[in-house]
């Protein structure tokens, strides 16, 4: 019934003008882009051009975003989820209207990006989200309902970037949105507290979902069906050392998980072009076993490979 009430009262044409109270920017709806818990979302043109517009009656939940959003920006490098724009106020015919602009993220989300162009995108695609996690851990944030809807790949080249921030908490705290598939609670696998592994938990859960796109529900001991589940998929099996850590609880950084998984990544030479494998196979035959010059050594070639192989894509 609520849903309702607010529903109807932000849902407008497109071609209607929204002029901020406040700050007196001018906006006009070209289409909705969707609608979430508590608003709806529009491209919409303004002077500088296109902006995602989000409209709610709910003033709590525009600022509590709005501060994720500048949390966001703080994180080191390009960040992870849409740039934010302007907060203001519209008088409009059915009362006042709380909004934000934002910079408009194009592309597939998780899931069709790797639908259309395959499975050997995932080990990368999930690099750069771990990447991005960290980043935001850093800054004392969990993001808490990872799911591909939320997620999505623009570019060329292909960047993996945030949207809905509506979940993300600061550490510590309950989860405030989650979605049961990618929820290690209603795997019986931890709590709904807000901290990395949290984050950690879903990120394997996504990279299971890349590879068994039909969603399985919980079925008895959910820790021993996710293995089962993980076990059975010669593709995602490679993983698995990677994926149990991740489930279980046993990374408390976005960053030893990644790392673990470009090391197998860099295992993975069949699939890597083929000056990569030459430049593998070389120093391969150079190693010197047990030492830290060993590890210093896979450790860059994990990086070398990494790069070629996004190059190999990009060409
Ligand atoms: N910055 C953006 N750029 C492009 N599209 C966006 C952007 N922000 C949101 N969207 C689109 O608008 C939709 C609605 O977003 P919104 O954040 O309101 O909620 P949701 O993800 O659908 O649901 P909920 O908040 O309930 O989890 C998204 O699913 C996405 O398709």
């Amino acid at each position: 019934m609520m849903m309702n009430t607010w529903k109807t009262q932000c849902k407008f044409p497109p071609g209607t003008v929204i002029t901020g109270k406040w700050h007196g920017g001018i906006y006009q709806l070209i289409r909705e882009l969707g609608s979430g818990a508590n608003g709806i979302v529009y491209l919409a043109k303004g002077t500088k051009g296109h902006t995602a517009l989000k409209m709610s009656i709910d003033s709590l939940s525009i600022t509590s975003e709005v501060n994720v959003l500048k949390a966001f920006s703080k994180v080191q490098g390009d960040s992870p989820g849409p740039s934010l724009h302007e907060m203001d106020d519209w008088e409009s015919p059915r009362g006042r209207i709380h909004f934000y602009t934002m910079e408009y993220i194009q592309g597939p989300d998780l899931l069709t990006f790797i639908r259309k162009n395959g499975q050997t995108w995932v080990g990368i695609l999930i690099v750069q989200l771990l990447d991005a996690l960290e980043k935001l851990h850093q800054e004392g944030w969990t993001f808490g309902d990872l799911k591909p809807e939320n997620l999505i790949v623009s570019g060329p080249p292909p960047r993996i970037r945030f949207i809905d921030v509506g979940g993300t908490t600061i550490n510590g705290r309950a989860i405030k949105e989650f979605t049961e598939f990618f929820d290690r609670g209603y795997w019986g696998l931890g709590s709904r507290k807000s901290e990395p592994s949290y984050d950690l938990f879903s990120t394997a859960m996504l990279m299971i979902h890349m590879y068994y796109p039909k969603k399985f529900a919980k079925v008895g001991d959910g820790k021993k069906q996710l293995v089962q589940q993980i076990g059975s998929h010669p593709e995602l099996a490679r993983f698995n050392p990677v994926l149990q850590k991740a489930l279980f609880g046993k990374y408390d950084s976005a960053k030893r998980m990644k790392e673990e998984l470009l090391m197998i990544l860099s295992e993975r030479q069949d699939k890597a072009p083929s000056y990569a494998k030459r430049y593998a196979t070389r120093q391969q035959k150079k190693k010197k076993s047990g030492s830290l010059k060993e590890t210093v050594m896979v450790l860059l070639l994990t990086i070398v490979l990494y790069a070629l192989y996004i190059y190999s894509y990009l060409l």
